[in-house]
């Protein structure tokens, strides 16, 4: 069992609520500390929502601990990696990356060589060093993805948040990113994901929050939450998750498929 200090992020009576809608309905959740946890479920299962109201993103109900105090809203206490990052910015690739270093510079505050290095290590780390002086709005969709990722590395913050950052990635991209998360987390980091990719979730997560009409379905280890009566329940298909010879997880969803089109 993880003592009460092992937690990053301790969530209680969190709800979200649009028009007199209930978006989200939490109880209770606690996510470890130094660990990758996967927020996994259907589309308008309630992920985002749930991603944002712990960043404290949306007004929402209850209350939400951050390393047992309160969510550091300075930008100094976690990264953020939100979709479509970055579209929109007339910033050079490089400029976008190293503002991830402003939180701790303040405005005025001219970048040394420690922030020049966290920049330059980002930027190789994510496989975007060559396009440094490139404009955002030129880059593909993965490159642009890769750099919003690239500048939450910069940040070098304590937690990490991240929405469907697997988007538009390919596959040796998606496998990096999720194997410099597991990184982050063995050097000190909490990383809280979004994820739809199932595979990735299960073999690269330590903790998953299976998600369902605003509520956490089953929070916890990959053995614990996977199964196939759950995942039917989420998602409305058969899955049969099962795990292969080297202890790898593997998800079968084509059962149903390839009765329908038969
Ligand atoms: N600003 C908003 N106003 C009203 N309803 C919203 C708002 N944002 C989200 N919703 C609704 O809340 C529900 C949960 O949305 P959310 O984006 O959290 O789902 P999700 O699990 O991240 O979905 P997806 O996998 O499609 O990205 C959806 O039904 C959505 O339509």
């Amino acid at each position: 069992m993880l003592e009460n200090n092992d937690w990053a992020f301790e969530a209680s009576g969190l709800a979200v609520k649009k028009r007199g809608r209930t978006l989200l309905s939490v109880d209770a959740l606690q996510l470890p500390a130094r660990k990758v946890s996967a927020i996994i479920g259907a589309n308008g299962a309630g992920k985002t929502t749930l991603l944002r109201a712990l960043a404290g993103f949306v007004p929402a109900g209850g209350a939400v601990r951050f390393f047992g105090g309160q969510p550091c809203a300075s930008g100094r206490g976690f990264a953020w990696v939100g979709q479509h990052e970055g579209a929109d910015s007339p910033m050079t690739v490089h400029d976008y990356v190293a503002l991830g270093r402003r939180p701790r510079l303040g405005w005025f505050g001219v970048p040394g060589g420690e922030d020049r290095q966290a920049v330059e290590h980002a930027l190789l780390t994510m496989e975007v060093a060559h396009l440094a002086d490139s404009r955002m709005a030129a880059l593909s969709g993965g490159e642009r993805q890769r750099t919003a990722v690239a500048r939450a590395l910069a940040q070098g913050t304590p937690a990490v948040f991240l929405d469907e950052p697997t988007n538009h990635l390919d596959l040796r991209h998606q496998h990096l990113l999720m194997r410099t998360l597991s990184r982050l987390a063995h050097e000190g980091r909490s990383i809280v994901t979004v994820l739809h990719d199932l595979a990735l979730a299960a073999n690269y997560a330590d903790h998953l929050v299976l998600m369902k009409d605003g509520e956490v379905l089953a929070s916890g280890s990959p053995e614990t939450v996977l199964c196939a009566g759950r995942l039917l329940a989420a998602y409305r298909w058969p899955i049969k998750p099962c795990r292969d010879a080297e202890g790898r997880w593997r998800f079968d969803a084509m059962g149903t498929a390839w009765q329908h089109a038969a």
